[in-house]
């Protein structure tokens, strides 16, 4: 019986020719990244037992995000925390505000991390990695305590969920449509401890962006993490942050690997999707219903990427958002706020009535720079839509792709984002 390719790296980590799901190993880690608001609390562990050092500074990434710039004191304080500890031990990876972003996007573009290699950190959404064919997890503040010191994690081998997604996507509809209607079918828990890997033409064709919004959004559906194998996208978006084939390994699933279970996706059939509150597996064709939105939000370690902000601009040059809704964007990094600003992007935002915050987790995590008050309704590219988690918990949020996000925007209610395709404008102009 072969391997998936999760199991070879974990097999290659831990020096086997073979490891089987349900066996338990302590896995070397390649990489710990670490942020402000579950770090200090791995810290505080370790220097209540006296075991206050790092297994290699050099293999530490620590960027703060989700509280940054600090919106009050306790923030202030959590990033002084973090930065001090940086200080003392020589932490090498540090990405100071202002030069960074949200921690999962700016990792996924530094170079550093490869394929092949492990990856942890004190946050679920570390499962984005997986599009660079590399083993990268979420854990507690215990086991990440664990890796700070010692450099290693436990894990279980996890059984593994194939994705076979064949066929092209319609226009308009975007890989966070697809990720939600795989969700969708498959349950909030359809990926306990599972390993999602994503493979078929649809996969092939699409770019590294939208790939990491697929494994993004694993552990959404209970996945342990998402993988996608190397190929010539994964490469080339190496080698332009200076990385050869020669600097990492390339794993992939044997064609007789065991998977727990396979799920066949017509891409065609896909449907602009919006997860209705309050799980994101509550999935319904965007526009099935008349929703009024009071916000519309566009970022995350999800959807703040560049593509992303280019399918808002799309739909928003020219238009205005409606009178009654908000729209705040917020760039994932430093880098794609450049680019935004370097294409325009920008002024067809402010232009249309939308304004834009640092780049940072802002109101994903209902933390700062859009957070919800009582009754409202928001539609949002986060991944999360659980009770509370922009805000006040009577307040209702909508996941859904940036292009529909947008399209809810200007029509100030939640809206098929395929409206503003041009086939279907030229379509309504000759209709006139
Ligand atoms: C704050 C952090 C622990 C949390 C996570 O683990 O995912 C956050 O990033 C989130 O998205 O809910
Ligand atoms: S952007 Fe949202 S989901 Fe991503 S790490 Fe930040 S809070 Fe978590």
């Amino acid at each position: 019986m072969g391997m998936t390719i999760s199991e070879k790296i974990l097999a290659a980590k831990v020096g086997r020719e073979k490891v089987v799901p349900g066996e338990l190993y302590e896995v070397p880690i390649d990489w710990v990244l670490c942020h402000e608001v579950t770090t200090p609390a791995a810290l505080r562990m370790l220097e209540a037992r006296g075991m206050n050092r790092v297994f290699d500074p050099s293999r530490i990434v620590a960027i703060p995000d989700h509280t940054v710039p600090a919106m009050d004191i306790k923030a202030a304080k959590l990033y002084q925390k973090l930065k001090s500890w940086v200080q003392e031990f020589g932490i090498q990876h540090w990405f100071e505000v202002g030069r960074a972003g949200i921690a999962h996007v700016v990792l996924e573009g530094t170079g550093l991390i490869k394929p092949g290699e492990t990856l942890v950190s004190g946050d679920s959404h570390t499962c984005n990695a997986g599009a660079l064919g590399m083993f990268a997890t979420g854990v507690g503040s215990t086991d990440l305590a664990g890796a700070i010191y010692s450099g290693k994690v436990w894990f279980k081998v996890p059984e593994t969920m194939l994705i076979r997604v064949t066929g092209e996507l319609q226009e308009g509809v975007t890989p966070k449509d697809l990720v939600l209607e795989v969700i969708k079918r498959i349950g909030a828990d359809g990926a306990n401890y599972l390993v999602m890997e994503w493979v078929g033409d649809t996969i092939d064709r699409m770019d590294m962006e939208g790939r990491f919004t697929l494994t993004n959004m694993a552990i959404e559906a209970g996945g342990k993490t998402g993988i996608i194998a190397v190929d010539d996208t994964t490469r080339n978006f190496l080698a332009a942050r200076g990385v050869s084939p020669d600097q990492y390994t390339e794993h992939r699933s044997d064609p007789d690997a065991e998977y727990q279970v396979v799920v066949d996706i017509d891409a065609s059939e896909v449907e602009p999707t919006v997860a209705y509150p309050h799980i994101p597996s509550n999935g319904r064709v965007a526009g099935s219903d008349k929703i009024r939105v009071d916000q519309a939000y566009v970022g995350s370690c999800t959807n703040g990427r560049i593509s992303d902000l280019r399918d808002v601009a799309r739909i928003l040059r020219g238009r205005k958002v409606a009178d009654h809704v908000r729209m705040i964007v917020v760039p994932a990094t430093q880098a794609v706020w450049k680019q935004a600003v370097v294409e325009g992007l920008m002024e067809v935002f402010v232009d249309a009535g939308a304004t834009v915050s640092y780049p940072s987790c802002g109101a994903c995590l209902g933390m700062h720079s859009g957070v919800l008050g009582p009754n409202d309704v928001c539609i949002s590219s986060t991944n999360r839509n659980f009770v509370g988690r922009m805000g006040d918990p009577s307040a209702q949020i909508y996941l859904a792709s940036p292009a529909t996000v947008a399209a809810s925007a200007v029509r100030g209610y939640i809206t098929d984002p395929r409206e503003f395709n041009e086939s279907h404008q030229a379509v309504a102009v000759s209709a006139d």
